[in-house]
């Protein structure tokens, strides 16, 4: 199977190495999703795949680029432009009229219906959030780069926008960033632990995601996962 992207090699800031080269594949149509320490580079990692500029110097290759949607940290929002006007923003962006059908459910499945003609400011911050999920959303891309995209979200929210982003996203290759091992349990097809000692794949549950949270294999997985990252060093 050929990957959907290919990352292979090593990012220097300031000629430090802030990991050893290594070779990241995301598996077509399927969710790839990524862990490891604050500072260690995933949002780097990100960015080089999404073509954007880098804190630091990559000497390496990102293969088989496609259209991509990113969705950073910082939702960012245009304060000046409604919810409705900040999900459609990619439309806008390019000159093209938003499909209002397609937006209208997209806001509706991501519960800001009723907040569409508010601006962000009037938002709380997973509403915000919810707004650039939203957005992403919006963008018919087949790969979607997720930086730690439920960060702000109380438990029963980021459920739902876990579920929604797997249905909305199904079939388009996947990569997410969260610091959340309960996360990565649901919803990965392949889990990747960066540290400074490199990039190792951890072993995922037999069940397909979405998992319910209380199943047993995604369980396991998310209290080892959360071992190893306790423990800071590749196994
Ligand atoms: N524009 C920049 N200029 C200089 N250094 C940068 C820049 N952007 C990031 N860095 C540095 O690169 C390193 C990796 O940052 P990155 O944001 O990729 O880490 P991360 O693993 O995503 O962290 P977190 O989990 O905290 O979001 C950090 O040491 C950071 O300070």
């Amino acid at each position: 199977m050929t990957a959907a992207v290919t990352v292979t090699g090593q990012v220097r800031i300031d000629r430090r190495a802030l990991f050893p080269p290594i070779r990241l594949q995301l598996a077509p149509g399927l969710w790839t999703v990524l862990l490891g320490p604050s500072g260690v580079g995933k949002s780097t990692l990100l960015r080089l795949i999404a073509g954007l500029p880098i804190g630091g110097v990559f000497a390496g290759r990102v293969e088989n680029r496609q259209p991509i949607a990113l969705m950073a940290q910082d939702p960012g929002l245009l304060p000046w432009l409604t919810v409705r006007q900040n999900a459609a923003l990619g439309a806008r962006l390019r000159g093209e009229r938003a499909d209002a059908a397609r937006l209208a459910a997209i806001l509706q499945r991501t519960g800001l219906s009723d907040h569409a003609g508010k601006l962000p400011a009037a938002l709380s911050g997973g509403q915000r959030q919810r707004v650039a999920l939203a957005r992403t959303l919006m963008e018919d891309r087949p790969v979607v780069l997720l930086d730690e995209p439920f960060a702000a979200l109380d438990a029963r929210t980021r459920m739902a926008m876990q579920d929604l982003a797997a249905g909305v996203l199904a079939g388009r290759s996947v990569l997410m960033v969260t610091h959340d091992p309960a996360e990565a349990a649901r919803l990965a097809d392949r889990i990747y632990l960066l540290t400074e000692e490199g990039l190792t794949e951890h072993a995922v549950p037999a069940t397909s995601p979405p998992r319910q949270h209380a199943d047993p294999g995604a369980f396991a997985c998310q209290t080892a996962l959360l071992a190893r990252l306790i423990e800071g060093a590749p196994r």
